[in-house]
């Protein structure tokens, strides 16, 4: 992070600062990720499928997949992450292609006997400077969790110490694209601005699930470089506009909505 741009102002007074970032060292070619005549359903689900779902990702991608609850906005990036295989289609890769993903699937994975220094050493080993233990301190701390949780028991954290835990750790894993469901959930607002910084920053791809409307925003910020996909009625479309027309209409639909109920009971 080359910016020292989020503090918290905590009861004693004290200003506690911490900078985000997700590194990526490298680039890759185009495409990254292509997506092609892709068609999804669970075995076990019959009545739900996604047919003919074509899209790409590429470093400096900026997605935000919206659509209603139970649509398939996380099966998409399940797809896209290579946790599910399409039934029909194809998903090609870049050979080297990291992804960094988060959803609250990872938060719950976390081994909970361990402390966040005990995980992040034995994911990453390998750190360099002469102190592994210093090095992923200071990179928790990046993360804004501060030195006395550094070696608690994960189990003794609150829900937004660990998602702390893991976005330090996807920081760590240096992708290309990061992946993210919801990544708000148990984040206060002053690190969802720490987080949006942060992706603001990242050179590498974002694909964000979120119903927080306020870091999509964010996110999407740049109408020429952001998309939004919409997931409804069984595929992916691209939604001509910017996330805030993308809010508009879903208010017109619901107030349409609405006036045709109050016709009918007026009836
Ligand atoms: N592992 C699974 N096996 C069978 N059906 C599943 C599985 N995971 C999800 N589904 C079903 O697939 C459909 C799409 O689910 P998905 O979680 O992708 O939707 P979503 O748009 O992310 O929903 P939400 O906004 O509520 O999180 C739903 O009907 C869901 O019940």
């Amino acid at each position: 992070m080359r910016r020292d741009n989020n503090q918290k102002l905590q009861g004693s007074g004290v200003i506690i600062r911490w900078c985000w970032i997700f590194q990526n060292q490298t680039e890759l070619p185009r495409p990254l990720l292509q997506l092609i005549e892709v068609s999804f359903c669970y075995p076990n689900k019959s009545r739900f499928r996604l047919s003919n779902v074509d899209l790409g990702i590429d470093m400096g991608t900026r997605v935000a997949i919206v659509g209603p609850n139970g649509a398939g906005k996380s099966t998409l990036l399940n797809l896209i992450a290579g946790d599910l295989v399409p039934t029909e289609g194809e998903v090609r890769r870049s050979q080297k292609l990291r992804i960094g993903r988060y959803s609250q699937h990872f938060v719950d994975q976390l081994s909970m006997w361990e402390t966040p220094v005990e995980y992040l050493l034995r994911l990453y080993p390998d750190q360099e400077g002469c102190s592994k233990l210093e090095a992923v301190r200071a990179k928790l701390g990046k993360f804004g969790l501060t030195g006395e949780n550094h070696s608690t028991p994960t189990a003794k954290l609150s829900g937004g110490q660990k998602a702390r835990v893991v976005l330090t750790s996807i920081s760590m894993s240096k992708p290309h694209i990061l992946l993210l469901d919801e990544p708000t959930n148990h984040l206060d607002m002053q690190t969802i601005d720490a987080l949006a910084d942060a992706l603001d920053e990242f050179k590498g791809g974002v694909v964000l699930v979120s119903h927080d409307s306020r870091l999509i925003s964010r996110v999407c910020e740049d109408e020429e470089k952001s998309e939004i996909w919409l997931v409804e009625d069984g595929t992916v479309t691209f939604f001509r506009g910017t996330f805030e027309e993308y809010k508009e209409e879903l208010i017109g639909e619901i107030k349409a909505e609405v006036d045709e109920l109050t016709s009918l009971v007026g009836c």
